[in-house]
């Protein structure tokens, strides 16, 4: 009897399924197949298993989840998703995780499509939206749709040209930053110092008060915990969630009691301090809005897009140069040059040799303490900085190598169509062309993965992992044209969503390497070769010598 009734349920589970199997082929499958067809479609590549026997289709992402885990760990994560699509030989291939239908791609076609041209058909996808808006709330980073339109065209204004030109925030935290240094020579980390150094000019851009992190009668007295906003970063989000609360609640009672300060000051006080102080995000964003919950969401969220994002750019450029001493060289004159490197030899376009160049730099450090006010070389303007065209192109070499943003996807809303990927390889110069359409059904996720896109060979000439800033240059000694490489070099994303904090990373970046240029000597310390750390953002894990 339970034999028998135990048959009849299987029959009846099998039936349902095969009936629900020919509904969906006869209607969604149908149009799926007409649509691919009618396109050009052909299927993708599937990446190959690294655990797993190939035979086995990772259909549940087993493999996938494992060798990612294996790689996470070993710290080359970004360098086996690159050799997943290598050793595929395609630019865009087919995988799953945990049954979710993935692509990942390095092809700037695909990269438009999803970015700019097909922009309304991709969504930033429910998980990360979930995540991201548990600790940010809703504001641009999480937004989508109309929201996202509000959140923009509110913000936008607020990164107007003036808000970047006036270099002073730089400056004073720089100087801090440079005050913490050892003298003699002896290694320093200078990560968590640039960590701290772009937290307080972001809090002091946003809020018009600084976390004060690298000190200088810090914190408390200027109405911020920089002890615990320091710790907090923002990698809360992977903390267990009672720290992550507790974590969340000091960084929201600090802005609430920005805000609310803000929304007292009566008209007339507020017209007094926007005449006589310099700008301050904030009392921008009041002018478009008085919501508070609004104000608090939209700060939190430049607060994480500025933040570890410069300090990564700033940690793996520094760690870049002190392994390149001609490069550094090359940007010493052209600091020298344009800035000037002390007050005694301002704008001395001297033809001394490299390493005597060194060498002064280093005797001014000597004496820094004994005559600062002689020796301080002069401060960068925000005009200088826009003419350090070598200094522009380090900084692009090295978000090329070094992404910060390594990697990124979007979810498709509707079946749709990416340009390029279908069929796989056979492109010409055995790169892997795949410049059939490829169909992707609706919900899939496909990933961009920049890293691997700044690294090909086809897109960026044929020494692709050389650190080369010259392939930036008209003046490239080996007659290269300079790189125009559009949508394959994306290190601040592009289309409708590209960062707006854009002019202001650059030129704080540019700022603190130029004061290090010309105050310090950068040093390689260790032997080892880039290794990547990746949390939101993504940098180098390594030690830089400063003397
Ligand atoms: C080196 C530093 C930076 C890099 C590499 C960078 C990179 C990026 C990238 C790749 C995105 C797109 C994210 C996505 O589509 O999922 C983005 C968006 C954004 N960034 Fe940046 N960013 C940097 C610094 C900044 C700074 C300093 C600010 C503000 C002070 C900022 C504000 C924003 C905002 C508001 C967005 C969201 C734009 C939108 O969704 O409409 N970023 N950034």
């Amino acid at each position: 009897m339970a034999i028998f009734s135990f048959t009849n349920i299987a029959v009846s589970l099998l039936s349902l399924y095969f009936a629900r199997r020919i509904y969906w082929e006869s209607t969604t499958g149908t149009r799926r197949r007409a649509l691919a067809k009618q396109h050009g479609c052909l299927p993708a590549k599937q990446r190959l298993n690294r655990v797993l026997p190939n035979f086995l289709p990772d259909m549940l992402g087993i493999d996938m989840i494992i060798s990612q885990y294996r790689a996470y760990k070993a710290h080359r994560m970004l360098e086996q998703e690159a050799n997943d699509l290598r050793s595929a030989g395609a630019h865009t291939i087919q995988t799953s995780a945990l049954g979710l239908n993935v692509f990942i791609t390095d092809d700037p076609e695909n990269v438009k499509a999803l970015l700019a041209t097909n922009f309304e058909v991709w969504s930033l996808g429910q998980s990360r939206i979930k995540r991201m808006s548990s600790y940010l709330g809703h504001g641009i980073f999480t937004n989508e749709g109309k929201a996202w339109k509000c959140s923009r065209e509110m913000l936008r204004p607020c990164f107007e040209r003036s808000a970047v030109a006036d270099v002073s925030i730089f400056k004073k935290h720089t100087e801090r930053l440079i005050g913490l240094l050892p003298l003699d020579g002896s290694e320093v980390d200078l990560q968590p110092l640039f960590h701290e150094l772009t937290l307080d000019v972001a809090t002091e851009f946003l809020f018009g008060r600084s976390t004060n992190s690298l000190g200088e009668g810090g914190g408390e007295d200027e109405g911020v915990k920089a002890e615990n906003i320091k710790k907090w970063g923002f990698l809360g989000a992977l903390l267990p969630d009672k720290k992550k609360k507790r974590s969340i609640k000091i960084i929201q009672d600090f802005i609430d009691k920005v805000i609310d300060e803000e929304l007292c000051l009566h008209e007339e006080e507020k017209k007094n301090k926007k005449d006589t102080q310099r700008y301050i995000f904030l009392h921008e964003l009041v002018t478009a809005t008085q919501d508070r919950t609004v104000i608090r969401n939209e700060l939190l969220n430049i607060l994480l897009a500025g933040r570890d994002t410069t300090a990564s750019l700033l940690s793996n450029l520094v760690w870049e140069l002190s392994r390149q001493p001609t490069v550094l060289a090359r940007l010493r004159e052209e600091v020298d040059s344009v800035v000037g490197t002390s007050t005694t030899n301002e704008n001395n376009n001297s033809n001394s040799d490299e390493d005597a160049g060194i060498h002064d730099i280093k005797n001014d450090h000597e004496h820094e303490h004994e005559h600062e006010s002689d020796m301080d070389p002069p401060t960068p303007t925000y005009a200088q900085l826009k003419e350090l065209k070598y200094l522009r192109a380090i900084i692009n070499e090295s978000q090329r190598l070094y992404p910060v943003v390594p990697a990124n996807g979007r979810e498709a809303l509707h079946d749709t169509i990416l340009p390029h990927g279908g069929g796989g390889g056979g492109g010409s110069g055995g790169d892997g062309g795949g410049n059939t359409p490829l169909f992707i059904p609706k919900a899939s996720y496909v990933q961009y993965n920049t890293y691997s896109m700044h690294r090909r060979a086809s897109l960026f000439g044929p020494d692709p992992e050389t650190f080369r800033p010259e392939r930036w240059l008209n003046n490239d000694s080996n007659d290269h044209q300079p790189l125009r490489p559009g949508w394959a070099y994306i290190p601040f994303s592009g289309g409708p969503r590209s960062c707006l904090g854009q002019n202001f990373a650059l030129t704080e970046a540019m700022f603190v390497v130029v004061r290090l240029v010309q105050k310090c000597e950068i040093e390689r310390r260790d032997e080892g070769v880039w290794r990547e750390k990746v949390g939101l953002t993504c940098m180098g894990l390594g030690v830089v010598g400063l003397g």
